[in-house]
């Protein structure tokens, strides 16, 4: 890993950050070339991207509905239990985040309120190039479904053989996706956001992926809408002298192995700690199935060595991880003076791993830096509000003279006829709105009932003229 080191009024800069979340410049090109291609191939474009990228195409991209739920035979009684553990809390958690609708009604009977809908359709992206993911599927459909969206479609990858892992269609099966299509990458997110003649396009995109993935949703948002950039995982550990090396380099090492283009930052105030945890790493990643990655990842991991917990803190804020779990003592009480993270896990005993698979609250966060405006997946991310406005008659009367001058100032003498005409219909103590006649031929004079004053001239470089 790289060291940073800063004492006293010293702190941590952006370019002291590499930010391989950010998206290298590269990979959005070759993402953009991917779904444009996708968009005018189709079918034909997505299976060439899938046998070049994937190693094997299947036949048909979506995978009939009896294979998906024939998975729940083929996995092991354990896995499937788990999952299913995992399942519920993971809905207990999204069901208190759905907002419904709701409404007012002032004095006068008008009555304003917000409407809420899902959105119609929606793709869950689930990765599968470097891992199997069927945590990501119950992370991305049991919110959507918790909003009620109709239609859930998944893609993920196929694997060498041209096939899906069990584990993942378990996951769709107890998760309730509606349809699942074996295609990955770049291209599943141009097939999902214009449509091909066999994959659907969709209303919006959600989900966790690599690089490529991230940057395809990147490119076509604005189309179809997105959740948000979750790209290759991430994880800070702030910790003081009290955390222990070796748990420290476990939670690393736990992102690391996600992706050689995952990052981890330690952020530390302890003046050994780093060489601990740096010396448990090379024991540990020894020892792993995935040292490869493991390794190729940590290299570009960033330590920060602070002589105060202030400027340990700002280090974390600059980095606005996707996951940051304080190992301090005391660590609630840091809650506070964190703004910016996807997920916090608070105290030695949070290994970020149960929020990966069971706590409850989402996995699918923002990476590269956006989680200081970007929020973890939730229901929110599958409702649209509608605003809700319906006048008395009394209602009109009362606001109708405020609209007329605000129009007046804004120069839109038609938004002043709009109201106008219907005070002048309750003037003449007629509600029927077919009889407009006699209110036309008063409505300029209803539209500007009353000459503004003319206002000064404010002098923009300062003061008032
Ligand atoms: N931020 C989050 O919330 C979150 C959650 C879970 C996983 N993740 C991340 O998801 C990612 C999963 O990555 P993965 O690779 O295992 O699976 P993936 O499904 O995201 O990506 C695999 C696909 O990438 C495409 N691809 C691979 N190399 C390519 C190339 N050179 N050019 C164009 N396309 C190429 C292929 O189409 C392949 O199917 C990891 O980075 C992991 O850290 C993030
Ligand atoms: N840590 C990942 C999010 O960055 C989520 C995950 C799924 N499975 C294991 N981990
Ligand atoms: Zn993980």
């Amino acid at each position: 890993m790289r060291n940073v080191t800063l004492s006293g009024e010293q702190r941590l800069q952006q370019k002291d950050l590499m930010r391989q979340g950010a998206l290298p410049k590269e990979i959005m090109d070759s993402a953009q070339q991917i779904v444009d291609a996708v968009r005018e191939g189709k079918d034909a474009a997505v299976r060439d991207f899938c046998l070049k990228f994937d190693g094997a195409c299947p036949k048909s991209f979506r995978v009939p509905d009896e294979v998906v739920k024939g998975a729940l035979d083929m996995v092991d009684p354990d896995f499937l239990e788990s999952l299913k553990r995992a399942y519920r809390q993971i809905r207990d958690f999204h069901e208190r985040e759905r907002e419904q609708s709701w409404f007012t009604t002032r004095e006068d009977g008008t009555i304003l309120g917000v409407k809420v809908t899902p959105v119609p359709s929606v793709a869950v992206y689930v990765p599968g190039g470097r891992a199997q993911y069927p945590s990501t599927v119950l992370m991305d459909t049991v919110p959507a479904k918790v909003a009620g969206v109709p239609r859930v479609i998944m893609v993920t990858p196929p694997q060498r053989d041209g096939s899906l892992s069990a584990y993942t269609l378990a996951a769709a099966a107890v998760a309730g996706v509606d349809e699942v299509y074996a295609v990955g990458g770049a291209q599943a997110i141009g097939a999902v956001a214009y449509g091909t003649e066999s994959i659907p396009k969709v209303a919006k995109i959600v989900g966790p992926g690599n690089a490529y993935v991230a940057a395809a949703k990147r490119y076509v948002s604005g189309d179809v809408g997105i959740d948000m950039v979750a790209g290759p995982s991430e994880v800070c550990v702030l910790a003081d002298a009290t955390a222990v090396p070796a748990v420290v380099a476990a939670d690393l090492m736990a992102q690391a192995e996600h992706d050689p283009l995952a990052t981890c930052y330690l952020v530390t105030d302890a003046p050994s700690l780093a060489e601990e945890v740096e010396a448990a790493i090379d024991i540990l990643a020894g020892q792993s199935p995935r040292e490869k990655i493991t390794r190729a990842s940590l290299e570009h991991g960033l330590v920060v060595s602070t002589d105060s917990l202030d400027a340990a803190i700002d280090a974390v804020n600059l980095i606005a991880p996707e996951h940051l779990e304080l190992h301090c003592a005391q660590a609630f009480d840091l809650l506070g003076r964190i703004q910016n993270a996807g997920a916090i896990f608070v105290g030695p005993w949070s290994s970020e791993p149960l929020g990966d698979y069971v706590a409850g609250p989402n996995h699918t966060l923002p990476t590269g830096g956006t989680a200081v405006f970007s929020n973890p997946l939730g229901v929110y991310d599958f409702q649209k509000r509608s605003s809700v406005i319906s006048y008395t008659p009394q209602g009109l009367a009362a606001d109708g003279p405020a609209v007329q001058a605000l129009a007046q100032a804004e120069g839109l003498w038609a938004h002043a006829l709009s109201v106008g005409m219907r005070r002048k219909l309750l003037e003449e103590k007629t509600e029927r709105f077919s009889d407009v006649t006699a209110a036309c031929a008063d409505a300029m004079a209803t539209a500007w009932p009353r000459k503004l004053e003319e206002p000064g001239v404010p002098n923009l470089e300062g003061g008032r003229d």
